[in-house]
């Protein structure tokens, strides 16, 4: 069961600042050991290094969503969810805007997180039948967006040929009431 595993994490070091040797063989081999037993996702402190696993991993479901959902950042093991769920909270507690930079090359996995993220969102953010609406919109935007933007390249089947910025406001009772999709 890939719950149990999850929580078992004890593969490989799970966050590199506790890595002894800072080197690119250490890290890469963290990296590794670690990717070998499907464990995608690694932290640097607050940073999330994900690897494309490149395969459907029974790790992105409401039963995790729910896991993550208010806990502390570094007390289960590194997911995206867990990047999200700390965003949304800290808006909250901070009463200020955050922004969650995605990076890596072609292939790397971005939108695919980007889309993760979203899910989270969709799922976890307290909601009305009226706010439905625009969380469906938001979810389903992706299709269409990719439909036409997106193109097969040498590195990626389905690359984005464009960059994205992608603002998600809240309400006052903290539920999506608006997302806006800017491309480059
Ligand atoms: N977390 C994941 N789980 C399973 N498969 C994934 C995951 N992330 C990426 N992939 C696979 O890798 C492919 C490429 O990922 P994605 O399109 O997200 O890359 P990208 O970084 O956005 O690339 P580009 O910059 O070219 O748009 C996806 O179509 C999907 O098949």
């Amino acid at each position: 069961c890939i719950l149990k595993t999850s929580f078992l994490d004890r593969v490989g070091i799970q966050d590199f600042v506790l890595l002894d040797e800072t080197t690119e063989e250490a890290f890469l081999s963290n990296l590794k050991k670690r990717f070998s037993k499907d464990l995608i996702y690694t932290y640097i402190g607050t940073l999330v290094v994900s690897v494309n696993p490149y395969k459907e991993l029974d790790i992105y479901n409401k039963k995790q969503m729910d896991i993550y959902m208010g806990v502390n950042f570094f007390e289960l093991p590194p997911h995206i969810y867990a990047l999200a769920d700390n965003a949304y909270h800290t808006m909250l507690t901070e009463y200020n805007n955050h922004f969650i930079l995605i990076s890596g090359e072609s292939g790397a996995g971005k939108t695919e997180a980007s889309k993760k993220i979203l899910q989270y969102y969709a799922v976890s953010c307290p909601s009305t039948t009226l706010l439905n609406t625009v969380r469906d919109k938001m979810l389903k935007s992706n299709p269409v967006l990719e439909a036409f933007g997106n193109a097969k390249t040498l590195k990626n089947d389905n690359s984005s040929r464009f960059g994205k910025y992608m603002d998600i406001q809240f309400d006052n009772q903290v539920r999506i009431t608006y997302r806006q999709i800017s491309r480059s």
